[in-house]
Parts: structure tokens; sequence; C-alpha cells
């Protein structure tokens, strides 16, 4: 049976910079066979050559180094209509134009995946279909619990695929083996040797004309609830039993659940949004200038939330999680930091304790630690031993489609870790609401809100 792909959202940044890359690629290594076809939906009025042209300057931008003609060989699979995706009569059409057992991918604004997954339902899916919804999954916990309950009434949980594809980068997967395949990590993997733990990806990228999804969103909803909560989810979660979907799943959301957000949100979280500036040479506006925002809406492209995980493991150790947008310095790695050794037989000053990074772009795991040194064999110096990794074949959102043709959940979001997210943000997001705590600016290219 042939897998056809229909993409709701067809004509998104998602879609352009991501996934079509990554279906190419896949065409190319033989994995999405050849009669697949794939059908792109949005509203924009294009036929399918218009939508060609465009999808094909998308290729050339973020698949350059694929040949031509594999290029072409996608192309000639996609097709496009226009049409609302909330509407069941749109929808009845775009499920009528595919063959085989098709992949519904919601590459949507999440505040349309309710709209939509009812729309969905009303029109019914054919046996055999599967149903890929983005991240962040819906707009609070209840939309979460809504669509969890719309997804069920439908499909088994097998055949929904939560993405979030912080999960398939390599570094994030390196740390499954780091952790579970090593002897020298698990035993100090705990509060007795871990000081704090620090989860950061800050982005050099502005807005990049995404209003329609982002100013709605924010940089909480948008990468924090989700990308970096997985990231702590993989960092402190127990031992799972094997690293397949009944467990590995399973250990994250036991985690989330131990997950308690700051007792005192002022103290315990920052928000900021972006003025004017220059990053990388490209002047950016004010966020609020940017094509699409509203002013009203308060969006932060800046978070920071200092979190704490209540078991035996973690109690006492923070973990501070933050991203934005427009900084000054692109930067995404996980920070272990451990205690000081409890007694030093050296002379002079105390050195820095030991420090792991986990760095996710690029790709590398470093371990500082403090040796003798070179000159006088009793004084210490700081050394940093780095194991860079070569490029897996298949970026992260080529891993998930690979694993979703495949049918293994091992990598999506379960329904209790997406509804689990939400309730750790929530108290955060309410008191953000109310104005409790300020929405600091911070120029674009700068550091992130001072302080
Ligand atoms: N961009 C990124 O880097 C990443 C994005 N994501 C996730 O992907 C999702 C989409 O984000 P992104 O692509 O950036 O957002 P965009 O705003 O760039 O794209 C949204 C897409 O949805 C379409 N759309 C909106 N409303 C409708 C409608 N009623 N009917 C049909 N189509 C509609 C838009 O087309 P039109 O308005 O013309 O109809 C467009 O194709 C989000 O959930 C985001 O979190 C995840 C990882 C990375
Ligand atoms: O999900 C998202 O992720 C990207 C960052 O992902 P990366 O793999 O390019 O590092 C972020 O820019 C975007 O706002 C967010 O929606």
């Amino acid at each position: 049976m042939t897998r056809s792909f229909v993409v709701l959202g067809g004509t998104g940044d998602l879609t352009g910079r991501l996934l079509l890359p990554s279906l190419a690629r896949l065409y190319d290594s033989g994995v999405l066979p050849e009669g697949s076809q794939l059908l792109a939906v949005a509203r924009e009025e294009w036929d399918d050559d218009a939508y060609r042209g465009w999808a094909r300057d998308r290729l050339v931008a973020h698949a350059g180094d694929l040949p031509a003609d594999s290029h072409d060989r996608l192309l000639g699979r996609l097709r496009y209509l226009q049409g609302d995706v909330t509407d069941a009569t749109d929808l009845r059409a775009a499920l009528a134009g595919v063959d085989g057992e098709p992949v519904v991918y919601l590459a949507l604004p999440h505040t349309l995946f309710r709209p939509t997954l009812t729309a969905l339902a009303e029109v019914g899916l054919p046996e055999g279909a599967r149903v890929v919804v983005e991240k962040p999954f819906g707009t609070d916990r209840a939309d979460a619990r809504a669509l969890n309950e719309l997804l069920h009434r439908s499909l088994p949980e097998e055949a929904v695929f939560r993405v979030d594809h912080f999960l398939a980068k390599q570094t994030v997967l390196n740390v499954l083996g780091l952790r579970f395949a090593n002897r020298v990590f698990e035993p100090i993997w705990n509060a007795t040797h871990v000081e704090r733990v620090d989860i950061v990806a800050d982005e050099t990228l502005g807005l990049e004309g995404r209003a329609g999804y982002y100013d709605r969103a924010g940089a909480l909803r948008d990468m924090l609830q989700n990308h970096l909560l997985q990231l702590l989810a993989i960092v402190a979660m127990e031992p799972p039993l094997a690293v397949d979907a009944s467990s590995l799943p399973a250990r994250k959301a036991d985690v989330l659940r131990a997950v308690r957000p700051p007792a005192d949100v002022r103290t315990g979280s920052v928000r900021g949004r972006y003025t004017a500036g220059t990053v990388d040479g490209r002047s950016l506006p004010d966020y609020v200038d940017e094509d699409g925002v509203d002013p009203a809406r308060g969006t932060e492209t800046y978070a920071e939330l200092t979190l704490t995980v209540e078991n035996w493991r973690w109690a006492g150790v923070p973990f501070r999680l933050r991203t934005g947008k427009a900084l000054g310095a692109g930067r995404q790695e996980i920070v272990v930091r451990f205690r000081p050794v409890p007694h030093l037989p050296f002379l002079g000053a105390a050195p820095e304790p030991d420090v792991l990074r986990l760095s996710l772009s690029p790709d590398a795991i470093a371990l500082e630690v403090n040796l003798n040194g070179a000159g006088d064999p009793f004084d210490l110096e700081r050394q940093v031993l780095t194991a860079r990794m070569a490029p897996h074949d298949l970026p992260a959102y080529g891993l998930l489609l690979r694993e979703l043709l495949e049918g293994d959940t091992t990598l999506s979001i379960s329904d209790v870790e997406a509804e689990e997210s939400w309730r750790i943000v929530e108290p955060v997001l309410a008191a953000w609401a109310a104005g409790e705590v300020p929405l600091q600016e911070y120029p674009a290219g700068s550091a992130g809100p001072a302080g």
C-alpha cells in the first residue's frame, strides 16, 4: 500500500524550510516509495505549477546539496489544493485527491489544530491513516486535552504522531547513549553531584515573516513548552527499559509529572521582546513593527524559567530553561554543572567545578575538567575534552518522517507528555497575562534582557 502525504499548511515556513527538504532526502534515499504522492493545502490562490515554483526555490535554498534531479523527482510528485483546512468540504476534497493510506500532516498554526481535527473527524479518516500534529500541541492544557480526545475518537494512539523535532537532533539522542550506555555518568547524574542544569536555545533569527503563527504563540509556547521541556525530560528521566515506543515516552512522562513551575514567577521567570537592532549584519525592526504583529497581544520573543524536579534524584537542583529570538549569538546547548569536589588537596584558589556541555549546534560533547598544569605540575589547568559528531545522514525532520513512515512512535510525544508540559507552564502564562512579570525590552543583536 502506498503512503501519501497531505500537508495542511503547505505554504508555510516549516513546510518550505524543513519538511520539503527532508522529503526530498527520503525520496533520494529510497525510503519514500516512488508511487507516493504529496498534496499541499493552504489558502493561497495557486495552482500546481505555482506551488512547484515556490517549492523549487525552497529546495534550492534548503536542500541545495542534493542533485537537481532529486529536486525534480519530488517536484514531479507535488500537487496543490487551495482550501481552508477548517472546512470539512475542503478536507474531503484533499483526502479524495490522494491514493493509498494518507499521512495527514498538520503543519499549521497551533490555534488551528482544534478546528482542523474537528473538521477531519466530520469527514472521517480512511483505514490506515496517520495524523501528525506539530508543536505546540494546542494553546493550553484544556485545548491539548480536547485535541487528544478528538484524535483518540478516530485513531489509535499508535497512528498519532505528535512532533517535537528537537528530540530527533543528534546530540539529544546522544544523551541517551552517554547516560545509558556508559558506566561513568549515571552514578553521578543526580542532586548529590549536579549543582544545576542550563538548557539554552538562543536564536539569531527574528520573526522571519511568521507573524500568522508566532504572534499568537510567543517564545514560551513556541519553544520552551515543548522543545526545552523535552530536553529536560531526556536529561532528567530515569533509565528506560529499552529505547522503544513503550518505554521512552513513559519515562519522559514520569519525569515531566515531577516538574514544578517556579514557586514565585516574579523571580523564577523572565520575559522579553526585541527592539530594533542588527544581527549578523542584518537590520531588524522593533518586533512590534514586524508585518502582521499586533502590539496589543504583548507577545514575548524571549522566555526564561527556572524549574525544579521534585523527585529523589533531582530534589533541589534548579533547571534553568531559556530561549529567545534575535539574540546576538546562536547557542543551543544543555549544560550540566557539577558540584565542587569535597576536599581539594592543592594550594591556591579552588578551580571551577566540572562542566559537561552538550551542544546541539554544532553537535558536540565537551567535558571541562581541571588537570595538573603544563609548567608547575602542582598547578591546576582547565582542559576541555571534546567529541565532535559527524552529521547524521538525515536531519531531524528526515529522521522523524522516516520513523513515521515505519509506524514507529518512539520519538513521538505521548498524549500524557503533551498535557503535562502545559501543566508546567500554565501558571507562568497566567501570571504573565496578568502583568505580574514585566515585559522587558532588549535590542536585537544583544544578549537578551539585562539581568
Ligand atoms: N517554522 C519553523 O521553523 C518550525 C515550525 N514548527 C511548527 O510548524 C507549525 C507551522 O509553523 P510555520 O510554518 O512556521 O507557520 P507559517 O505561518 O509560516 O505557516 C502556516 C501555514 O498554515 C497555512 N494556513 C493558515 N491558516 C490556514 C487555513 N485556515 N487553511 C489552510 N491553510 C492555512 C498558511 O497558509 P495560508 O495562510 O496562505 O493559508 C501556511 O501555509 C507551527 O505549529 C510551528 O510550531 C515546528 C518546527 C519548526
Ligand atoms: O520549532 C521551532 O524551532 C525553530 C528552531 O529549530 P532549529 O532546528 O532550526 O534550531 C524555531 O526557529 C521556531 O521558532 C520554532 O517554531
